[in-house]
């Protein structure tokens, strides 16, 4: 019988499908310099999270802690990401909210430069926008908000609650920093920040050539 709050085995579940997926976007050079932090929801009052400072890239189930719906770890002196208030938040605002990834592409970060000064990327007409839960035809469009960024969670999380109280939102750029994206699960999750990835991507080869 475990004395702690959550199931063990849940946490281990999570930890290897967060290993597993986390290694991959690495590889793509999406978490560069130990950035980018990731989680999973295990129930409705816990987390499974990054620890800070990690390399992303080679992380092993130690690295996967447990924090509640305020971010505070649970059962662990480790010391979770950073940013696990920007996690946290949407998995206590939505609770279908499965899965937070945030990644540090160069493409996020050099869109998140290009469109600071708009406050958002436009996305418009692209079949890719499909990807997002919702989305039926590309005959429709995205504002990919984005944030100025601050070293005070409290400022960021107060500023992702204002844009979702007005809008439904599966992401955000954060200025000079990176893309925060969400789903239901580890795939949803993954295929809104692979489908932002590719659309940012898009924005800047169109720049170019324009
Ligand atoms: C060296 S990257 C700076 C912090 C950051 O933006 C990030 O995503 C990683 O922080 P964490 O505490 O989650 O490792
Ligand atoms: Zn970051």
């Amino acid at each position: 019988m475990s004395a702690l709050p959550y199931d063990p085995a849940r946490l281990a579940h999570c930890a290897g499908e967060l290993i597993v997926n986390i290694r991959e976007l690495s590889e793509r050079g999406w978490t560069p310099a130990t950035s980018s932090n990731f989680s999973q929801r295990m129930d409705e009052r816990h987390v499974a999270i990054t620890v800070s400072g990690r390399d992303k890239g080679r992380l092993v189930e130690d690295d996967i802690m447990v924090v509640d719906l305020d971010g505070r770890p649970v059962a662990t002196d480790k010391k979770s990401s950073a940013e696990t208030l920007l996690h946290t938040q949407l998995y206590k605002r939505f609770p279908e909210t499965g899965c937070v990834l945030h990644t540090h592409s160069l493409v996020q970060t050099v869109a998140s430069r290009l469109y600071a000064g708009a406050g958002h990327v436009h996305l418009e007409g692209y079949e890719l926008l499909k990807a997002f839960t919702g989305n039926t035809t590309h005959e429709t469009a995205i504002e990919l908000p984005v944030l100025p960024n601050s070293q005070d969670m409290s400022t960021l999380a107060a500023q992702v609650d204002c844009l979702l109280d007005q809008q439904t939102l599966w992401g955000y750029l954060i200025d000079g920093h990176g893309l925060y994206a969400w789903g239901r699960d580890m795939a949803e999750a993954r295929r809104h920040l692979e489908a932002f990835e590719f659309l940012l991507a898009a924005e800047l080869e169109l720049r170019k050539l324009r």
